[in-house]
């Protein structure tokens, strides 16, 4: 299972997160936004149907930032995390999921996804590599 995920981050470099609802997988945890890539789909048109889907937006630009394998007792997935650098609209909560904008720095890394945890780290250090010119 390929699952996208898209970080979007706000002028302000908050990140934005979406809480998975209730009767899913890791219900409740805090997430980025995106979801499984369906056959057929590049990465990058499932990661757009996704954050078309979910927060009515429309993907201009992405890079990929970190794709991590996972495994939830058995249930397997590449977790392929990219940085949204564009987009037209502003993300509304368009499946009922709670969002919320935070510092990366700031997020409680207890309230995320397992999976998500090494992500935002790379996120956070791949930004102050870039503050400090590395
Ligand atoms: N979307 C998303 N899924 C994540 C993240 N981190 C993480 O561990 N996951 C896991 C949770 C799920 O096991 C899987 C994605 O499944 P999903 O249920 O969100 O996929 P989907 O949006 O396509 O939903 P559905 O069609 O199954 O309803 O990946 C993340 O940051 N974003």
């Amino acid at each position: 299972m390929h699952v996208m995920a898209g970080l979007l981050r706000d002028a302000d470099g908050r990140v934005l997160l979406a809480q998975r609802p209730p009767g899913k997988h890791l219900a409740g945890m805090w997430e980025f936004p995106g979801g499984k890539r369906e056959p057929g789909e590049t990465p990058l048109a499932a990661l757009a149907r996704e954050l078309r889907e979910e927060l009515g937006v429309t993907l201009q630009h992405a890079e990929p930032l970190v794709a991590l394998p996972w495994n939830y007792g058995g249930h397997e997935l590449l977790l392929d995390a990219w940085r949204v650098e564009a987009w037209i609209g502003e993300p509304r909560p368009l499946e009922g999921q709670a969002l919320q904008w935070q510092l990366p720095a700031l997020v409680d890394m207890a309230i995320l996804t397992p999976a998500d945890r090494p992500i935002l780290q790379t996120l956070i250090e791949a930004c102050s590599a870039a503050a400090s010119g590395r």
